[in-house]
This record gives structure tokens, C-alpha cells and sequence, in this order.
């Protein structure tokens, strides 16, 4: 049907899940309707009385960002947390001169390299508590024509028994998360949290923060949160038969990984991504998906959507290995093959026909040991540089074995944001790198790209 959806309507229809893909501009608006929602309709007057919000992101353009807040919210406190980069501390106090009602929160970077890159939202209704977990900036560009990942929370009610946590412990490890910034604009939102009863969320929180994280911290943060948490709650019935089944990355940059697949990602970070409930021997094969020069030069934006896939040509140099895992963006299903991705998403299927899932994470975290960790005195701490979150969804908690992929099955299928299984890359295709020059060829607007 054509009929267009309310955003009250959209969150109803994504039931269980409520894991979302932005809408795109200029595709078929069908595909705008179903697990798909602007950040207008995020906003929108139809949850209830906005009482106070906060913004926890990486970049800011405070005029776009109140243009979706409906005007009669825009007086309303808001709360924008940001990295404490120099320059961007200036930019953002300035944006946020002008209303009284916009306080700045400067997240610590205390590791060098380290990024804000956290993507959430709070948004406290006078019926409750809504949290939103995404992977867009707030600026135009990232909620256009990009493939952007949003997880929506039920509006959480108000309770006084502050034992209301989820199953999945995510109230308890959301206050963890807000308490490392140790920000003192922070503490209003660390008990309003308390204050809710997060009894209905389903999913599990996947974060990262800046710190050595030793002893008792270790598992809580980081790629160590997430092999603690799938081996902790994934249990399945003769979980053997998944040892070899395969797991995908999808991100939108990459960091230095080292000289070869070795020291990092198929040891540390796939020892992860694998767990069962019991480890296996067995290296289960990793495929990776990030956009080729021709995904950029032919998507809705051209080269332009290269800007926001920040893998540099020093990185890129050092590890040609990493191309043998690549496969290209491809989201026919979604009619977002052209829509670049800005989303991150990990999974793991339960064989080679891709037709179910054994779990699923959106979060902001990149191929990086920045974002996820890396270990070091000897496997006693693990060094995280930038604060990171997403959410993971495991099939229990739905109370279903694995998630079907296909509509053909009877539990409601998983709305996933691109077409499996991942095809991979001809001899031709080349990663984009984002500062060489793309002069051979024009992109989709008839543009070449000249970085320099
Ligand atoms: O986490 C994010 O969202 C991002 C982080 N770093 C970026 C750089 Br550096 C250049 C261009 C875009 C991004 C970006 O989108």
C-alpha cells in the first residue's frame, strides 16, 4: 500500500525489534515506510510531552538539529555531549550561544586519538523514559541519502522501585556507561535512568569508553563486553554445529589493524565475534563489507558520501591483506544499494545460506582497535580510546532460536539492512580511500574527486 505511516505507526510495525534504517531521499517512498524513519518523526510531538533531552554525538550543526525538534519543544533543556577536541569545543560552545536552554557537555578524551563518536539520544517524556541508540551525526548530510542504523526504546515509564532492569541487564550497564564520563551535567540523567523501569527492553548493551580496563572492568566495555556477553546469553541447543558459521562486519571506516590478519583481527577481535557459549578451536570464516570506489562514485550523493568514509590512504597501504575479506555494499532489498552506508552492524548467520541469524548488532563502532580495544600486558587490561555504543540483539530474547532472515519463515524476520549473503569484490574493485583522487571516471553528479 502507499499509505504513508505515523512515526507512532512505524514504531508500532517494527515490533520486536524496533531497529530502524533512515529514511533516504529520492528513493521509492514505500521503502521510507517500513523499519524506516526520519529524525523528524523520531521527534515528533505524537510520543508525548517532551519534557528534556540530551543529544550524545560526534558532529553538531545546532541550527539542522532544532529544525527537527518540533517548535514547541525547542525551548525545552537539551543537553549536547560531544568529544573535548580543542577545536570542536569552540565551534559547538559558539553554535549553542544563542539558547540559554542548550547546555554543552565536553566528553573526556584522556587517550590520545580517542573520539566521542557515541551516537544516543535521551528523551524524557512527562510519561517516561525514551533511549535512542544510532549511528547518524547530527548534521543534514548524515540523515539525507545515507544508510544510517537506529534502535528505538519503548518510552520507559516513571517508577519509584529502582529495581526495574531489563533482562538483559541494559539499565544497569547504561548508568555504568554514563558513569565514566564523570561529567557533573551528566548526573541529572544517571538518576532519571534509576528512575525508569527498563523491564521491557530486549536488547543488550554493547559500549565502549575511554580507560586501561583492568581486572573486574575488563569484560565490561569493548570487544571483551561482547564476547562476554555472547557467551553468557547466546545458549543454544547443540551450539557444535555453528563453530564454522560465518560472521559479517559492516562499517564505514578502518583503522590500523597491523602487517597482517593475525595480531588483531582473527585472533583478538573474531575470538570474540565467534563465542558461543563454549569456545571452539574452529576460525569460523569473517567477511567484511565496506563500500568500493564504485559503491561512492555511483550512490545517491557520488563522491561527496566518500567524505564520510574517513579510511585513509596511509592505513590502506599498510594492509592490502585486508582486501581478500572485503565484499561491496549491496541493499537491493531496501532499495539503499545507493544510499552509502554510514551504518555499522555486525552478525553472525547460522551457515552459508544466510537464511537466519544467531545475533545482530548496529552500534558506532568502526573496524578499529580504538573503538572495540585492544589487549595488552600480556591479555591483563584492554586499551580503548573512543567512548562507543550499540545495542545486540540475541534471539532468546525474543524468545526465538535464531532470527529468520526471510520473510518465508513464522517468526517476524529481522529486518536486515543489506542483501545476503555479501557478494564480494571482483579483481577490479578497489576499497574507497578517501584522500587519493578519483579523476578517471565521473560519480553520479558528473563530479570527479580531487582531495588535495
Ligand atoms: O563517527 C562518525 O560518525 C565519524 C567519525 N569521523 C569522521 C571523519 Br574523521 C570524517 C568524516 C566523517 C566522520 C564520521 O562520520
Amino acid at each position: 500500500s502507499n499509505k504513508r505511516l505515523t512515526p507512532i505507526e512505524k514504531i508500532q510495525q517494527s515490533e520486536p525489534y524496533r531497529f530502524f534504517l533512515s529514511t533516504v531521499y529520492g528513493i521509492l517512498d514505500t521503502y521510507n515506510q517500513i523499519n524506516a524513519i526520519s529524525l523528524k518523526e523520531i521527534l515528533s510531538p505524537e510520543h508525548g510531552q517532551l519534557v528534556r533531552s540530551a543529544q550524545f554525538n560526534y558532529m553538531f550543526d545546532i541550527e539542522f538539529l532544532r529544525e527537527q525538534y518540533p517548535p514547541e519543544f525547542r525551548l525545552k533543556p537539551l543537553l549536547i555531549v560531544h568529544g573535548d577536541s580543542r577545536h570542536d569545543n569552540h565551534t559547538i560552545k559558539a553554535q549553542c550561544s544563542p539558547y540559554p536552554q542548550i547546555e554543552v557537555c565536553a566528553a573526556r578524551l584522556d587517550i590520545p586519538y580517542g573520539t566521542h563518536h557515541t551516537k544516543m539520544m535521551f528523551l524524557l517524556y512527562e510519561t517516561g523514559l525514551r533511549i535512542v541508540i544510532h549511528t547518524a551525526n547530527l548534521i543534514q548530510q548524515d540523515w539525507k541519502q545515507k544508510s544510517q542504523g537506529i534502535w528505538i526504546s519503548p518510552i520507559c515509564p516513571k517508577t519509584n522501585d529502582n529495581t526495574n532492569e531489563s533482562k538483559t541487564n541494559f539499565k544497569k550497564d547504561l548508568i555504568e556507561y554514563i558513569e565514566r564520563y564523570r561529567a557533573k551535567q551528566l548526573q541529572f540523567w544517571q538518576k532519571t535512568i534509576n528512575e525508569h523501569d527498563f523491564s521491557s527492553i530486549n536488547v543488550h548493551l554493547i559500549s565502549s569508553t575511554p580507560g586501561r580496563h583492568t581486572g573486574g572492568d575488563m569484560n565490561k566495555f569493548g570487544h571483551l563486553k561482547l564476547r562476554q556477553t555472547l557467551k553468557t546469553y547466546l545458549g543454544l541447543e547443540n551450539e557444535a554445529q555453528y563453530n564454522s558459521a560465518p560472521i559479517i562486519g559492516q562499517f564505514s571506516s578502518i583503522g590500523s589493524l597491523g602487517p597482517n590478519a593475525n595480531n588483531w583481527l582473527s585472533k583478538e577481535f573474531l575470538t570474540s565475534l565467534k563465542q558461543l557459549h563454549s569456545s571452539s578451536l574452529d576460525s569460523p570464516e569473517l567477511k567484511l563489507i565496506y563500500p568500493t570506489v564504485d559503491n561512492v562514485r555511483t550512490s545517491l550523493e557520488g563522491y561527496m558520501a566518500g567524505g564520510s568514509l574517513p579510511y585513509n590512504v596511509q592505513n590502506a597501504m599498510k594492509q592490502g591483506w585486508l582486501v581478500n575479506y572485503f565484499h561491496k555494499w549491496k541493499a537491493d532489498h531496501r532499495q539503499r544499494s545507493r544510499a552509502s552506508p554510514h551504518i555499522k552492524t555486525y552478525l553472525r548467520a547460522t551457515n552459508d545460506e544466510y537464511k537466519e541469524l544467531l545475533w545482530f548488532l548496529v552500534t558506532s563502532a568502526n573496524l578499529s582497535k580504538a573503538a572495540w580495544g585492544v589487549l595488552e600486558k600480556n591479555n591483563t587490561q584492554l586499551m580503548i580510546r573512543s567512548y562507543e555504543i550499540g545495542v545486540l540483539f540475541i534471539p532468546k530474547q525474543f524468545s526465538q532460536t535464531t532470527f529468520s532472515v526471510s520473510d518465508s519463515s513464522s517468526s517476524p524476520s529481522f529486518p536486515i539492512p543489506y542483501d545476503l549473503p555479501p557478494v564480494k569484490y571482483q579483481s577490479s574493485d578497489k576499497p574507497w580511500v578517501v584522500d587519493v583522487a578519483y579523476k578517471n571516471q565521473p560519480d553520479s553528479h558528473g563530479n570527479m574527486w580531487d582531495p588535495s
